[in-house]
């Protein structure tokens, strides 16, 4: 049995943190993580090779770019695994197929022949028993307009150039994403129930909820 932080969230759970770009998954994980004194798993975005091409040219890039984020997600789970947990990782692996992946074969920017080689590597990578699921995925949510603020906010030019119908067609397949997921236990959050610029402690509430329901699902497990 392992040990359990402040919250009563066992000091081997692993947090997933999803929600559409912009929302504040980053921010969250590292508070999270700090608070908790877990270690934190991040997307790699600076020193990724075809995300900016990518956004120039989803078309050349996007099976190029899935199957970098791919590779680099697992590598990021099998770490997770070796270190027994005790991690908050920035976006979830269901979410590049789920969303990005999706998106990019339904728009036709991803080839049917590319997308299909993409899941077939995906489903034999993680949909099996031998992956190990997150405890919980926390979904953020917040109004369309305040994410698009934010996106303008955090100035990564690559995005601020993006139209806001890309980020629009995102935010309304992330809403329909999440009510159907059910590949691990789901806590729903909403950005404006905590406030980490002005407030750090405004994330205690959201610790608990986090610690209750963990627990209950590894109980659920047990029995
Ligand atoms: N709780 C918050 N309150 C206000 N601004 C926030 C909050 N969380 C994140 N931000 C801001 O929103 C932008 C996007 O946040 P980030 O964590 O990078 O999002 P994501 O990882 O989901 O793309 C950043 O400029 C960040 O400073
Ligand atoms: N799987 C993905 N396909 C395309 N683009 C992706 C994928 N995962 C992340 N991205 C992009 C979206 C953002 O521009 C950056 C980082 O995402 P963020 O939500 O800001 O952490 O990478």
């Amino acid at each position: 049995m392992s040990q359990l932080t402040t919250f009563g969230i066992p000091s081997n759970a692993v947090i997933t943190v999803a929600g559409t770009v912009g929302v504040g998954k980053s921010t969250l994980t590292s508070a999270l993580a700090n608070e908790l004194g877990f270690k934190t798993s991040f997307e790699k975005v600076d020193g990724n090779p075809y995300l900016d091409q990518f956004y120039k040219d989803f078309e050349r890039w996007s099976f190029h770019l899935q199957v970098y984020f791919l590779a680099e997600r697992f590598k990021e789970q099998k770490r997770i695994f070796e270190y027994g947990g005790g991690f908050v990782q920035d976006r979830s692996i269901y979410e590049d197929t789920g969303i990005f992946a999706k998106m990019h074969y339904d728009k036709g920017t991803m080839t049917p022949t590319d997308y299909d080689t993409y899941k077939n590597l995906f489903d034999a990578m993680v949909m099996t028993p031998y992956f190990p699921h997150p405890d919980l995925l926390i979904y953020l949510e917040g109004s369309f307009e305040d994410i698009l603020d934010r996106i303008q906010a955090r100035g990564r030019k690559m995005e601020q150039e993006t139209p806001v119908e890309y980020w629009k067609e995102m935010y309304d397949r992330y809403e329909h994403w999440i009510d159907n997921f059910n590949t691990c236990p789901v806590m729903r959050v909403n950005i404006n129930d905590y406030d980490l610029l002005n407030h750090e402690q405004s994330i205690d509430p959201l610790l608990e909820r986090i610690g209750k329901s963990i627990q209950t699902s590894r109980k659920l497990i047990r029995s």
